[in-house]
């Protein structure tokens, strides 16, 4: 059976024209199926050069026509984030923390509906802090949990908090995992990831221009953290997980560690090793999206 992509609006049939905003794209003035009904892999990522880099090497990988370099921005018009399409893949930033990300998602759900993609599968390709791992090591979420390490998120609608739930698709992060395994020298696990609103206080820094606690407090707390299973931080996974969830998206939060908390808050890689670093979740994806199209052998 298919997998349509809902969105649980009853207001959205009704209107006359839907513009998306932020994506500078809208169903008056873009054939939105033509532009994007053939879409089956979405990667998101908060970098829009990250993105751009994602879409180009996926150009290649897949073997597609010419050498990527000329793929345009489809959201151009806007400077609020980025969005590439290449074949079935499309690559689009989402900005930092959960009302940059959620706002994208918004539009980018319609989108989708709007285009009537079917059996898409989601992908958050980030960065984030290890807790106890080696930095370089990738992350496969099973379950992204909020600052007191439960699987829930927390939208305020009105006055009121609803709280969604955070479940991540097994299936597809143990699909991510085996697939990992066939990449030699990338450390790479299934664990919890927690979803801050914040870099420094959010995360226990010690290095922001505010901080009221102890060294000893911030360790209690992330050793706290990394026994509720939590194995790295970032800022999108939760309401990542929920909202691609109430919508029927097939979704997996991927990102590579820069640091290892338990050791230090300031990030000190080289440029270098940093670029490498964030190319781990995308070589992950691309042989997962290969494999799902079955163009592997022929391309190994
Ligand atoms: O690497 P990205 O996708 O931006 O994600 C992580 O990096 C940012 C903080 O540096 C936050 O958005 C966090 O979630
Ligand atoms: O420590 C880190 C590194 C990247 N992104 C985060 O959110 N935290």
């Amino acid at each position: 059976m298919r997998r349509s992509v809902y969105v649980k609006n009853p207001y959205l049939d009704a209107m006359d024209e839907d513009i998306l905003y932020h994506l500078d794209l809208g169903t008056k003035t873009h054939n939105l199926p033509a532009m994007f009904g053939d879409v089956k892999f979405v990667c998101v990522g908060g970098s829009p050069n990250r993105m751009k880099a994602f879409a180009q090497f996926m150009h290649k990988e897949l073997r597609l026509e010419g050498d990527g370099e000329d793929l345009e921005d489809i959201c151009a018009g806007t400077d609020r984030y980025c969005m590439f399409k290449t074949g079935p893949v499309l690559s689009v930033s989402h900005g930092m923390g959960i009302p940059s990300i959620s706002i994208m998602l918004h539009e980018l759900i319609k989108l989708l509906h709007h285009a009537r993609c079917c059996d898409v599968t989601i992908i958050r390709i980030g960065t984030s802090g290890g807790i106890g791992i080696a930095p370089g090591s990738v992350v496969i979420t099973d379950t992204a949990v909020d600052s007191f390490f439960q699987p829930r998120f927390e939208q305020v609608i009105l006055d009121n908090v609803v709280t969604r739930s955070t479940e991540l698709d097994k299936e597809l992060a143990n699909d991510l995992f085996n697939c990992s395994r066939e990449i030699p020298n990338v450390p790479t696990l299934i664990g919890h990831t927690m979803c801050t609103y914040d870099f420094y206080e959010g995360q226990g820094r010690l290095d922001g221009a505010l901080c009221s606690f102890s060294r000893e407090k911030k360790l209690d707390y992330l050793k706290r953290a990394y026994r509720a299973g939590v194995r790295n931080i970032e800022m999108e996974s939760t309401v990542f997980a929920a909202m691609c969830g109430l919508c029927g998206l097939k979704a997996a939060v991927v990102c590579v560690t820069l640091l290892d908390r338990l050791e230090s808050d300031q990030i000190n890689l080289s440029h270098d090793v940093l670029v490498e670093y964030q190319q781990r979740p995308q070589l992950l994806i691309s042989n997962f999206i290969k494999k799902q199209l079955g163009l592997c052998d022929q391309m190994s």
